[in-house]
């Protein structure tokens, strides 16, 4: 039965480096039941001292289940928050992104706060195994992509996420050791394609093309050093590759950004469309939305983000 140490040990860390909050995340509140039992028995001189400052330690309870929600919410404990998180994520590090991110809009947690958090195997109840201090100012990145992703519906999410695990892969490999830079639009496709016109003849027509297919995706890598962009509908069906996207209107992105990223940002503010673009200098990718950078992200350094 680990998962008692495991919160025993989060709550002592929490108190040892006087963290701002300690975060547990439930699905069937058994952990929270596991939580309930330490912090009654007072004879742990430490988790009894964080009863006592606990006005400084708030003790979050992140769960995406609602009638374990509701639960805790009615038991209504001092200093237990209780957090309703609307999806569940496939990895620990999303989980905890999520709990932070709920948090944060909930304003129960604060940019410059340090938490502990506790979480488990994905999706499998009880089974809590990791103990992680996160400052939540070091997940900022990830907040605003949460943040985006959380305007989206199921379907648009789960293409984004696929399409800029896709970018990643291709901003952190590149091709025969050079970089390689792309664009994917993805979204409102009928308007898209009359807002772009093809560069060659496209390779996609006729088929029946997922992103979510393996061989979709190497064909992707294959081509994604041919100029223009990819078209990718909400579904994630890939439309057409090698699109001349037409520029419209003034465009204000950042300086030393050259017509890829103006295309995106144009294409995304004339329509419904995100973009994801891929720096040939470097490798950066970025997201575009409503004409605006809304992600920016080196591959190198934010893997943690996709694993
Ligand atoms: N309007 C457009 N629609 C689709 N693709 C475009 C468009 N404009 C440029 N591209 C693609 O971007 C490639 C690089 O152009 P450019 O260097 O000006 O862009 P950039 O923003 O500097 O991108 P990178 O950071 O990759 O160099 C072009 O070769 C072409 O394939
Ligand atoms: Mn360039």
């Amino acid at each position: 039965m680990i998962a008692k140490y495991i919160i025993k040990h989060g709550l002592e860390l929490a108190h040892d480096i006087k963290a701002d909050a300690f975060m547990i995340f439930t699905e069937t509140g058994n952990s929270y039941e596991i939580l309930k039992k330490l912090l009654k028995k007072s004879n742990n001189t430490k988790i009894f001292d964080i009863l006592n400052i606990h006005k400084k330690l708030k003790i979050i309870v992140a769960t995406p289940n609602k009638a374990t929600y509701k639960k805790i919410t009615k038991e209504n404990i001092d200093s237990v928050y209780p957090l309703y998180i609307k999806h569940r994520e496939d990895n620990r590090c999303m989980i905890i992104s999520s709990g932070i991110v709920h948090a944060l809009q909930l304003n129960i947690l604060k940019d410059n706060y340090r938490i502990v958090a506790v979480v488990g195997e994905p999706k499998v109840p009880g089974k809590l195994d990791t103990i992680m201090v996160v400052n939540v100012k070091d997940h900022v990145k990830e907040l605003e992509l949460y943040k985006l992703f959380e305007e989206l519906d199921e379907k648009q999410k789960k293409t984004l996420k696929e399409i800029l695990k896709l970018a990643m892969e291709i901003g952190r490999e590149g091709r025969e050791g050079k970089y390689v830079g792309t664009i994917f639009v993805i979204g409102d496709t009928l308007n898209v394609m009359s807002m772009s016109k093809p560069l060659i003849l496209n390779p996609f027509a006729g088929h029946d093309a997922s992103i979510f297919d393996e061989n979709v995706k190497g064909t992707i890598k294959e081509l994604s050093s041919i100029d223009g962009a990819f078209i990718i509908t909400d579904e994630g069906k890939v439309v057409s590759a090698g699109r001349l996207i037409e520029c419209k209107g003034d465009i204000n992105i950042k300086k030393g950004l050259g017509a890829r990223h103006v295309a995106a940002a144009s294409i995304t503010k004339n329509t419904n469309a995100i973009a994801v673009t891929v720096s040939q200098s470097g490798g950066i990718v970025r997201i575009f939305k409503d004409g605006k950078i809304v992600f920016e992200a080196d591959p190198r350094e934010n893997i943690l983000l996709l694993e």
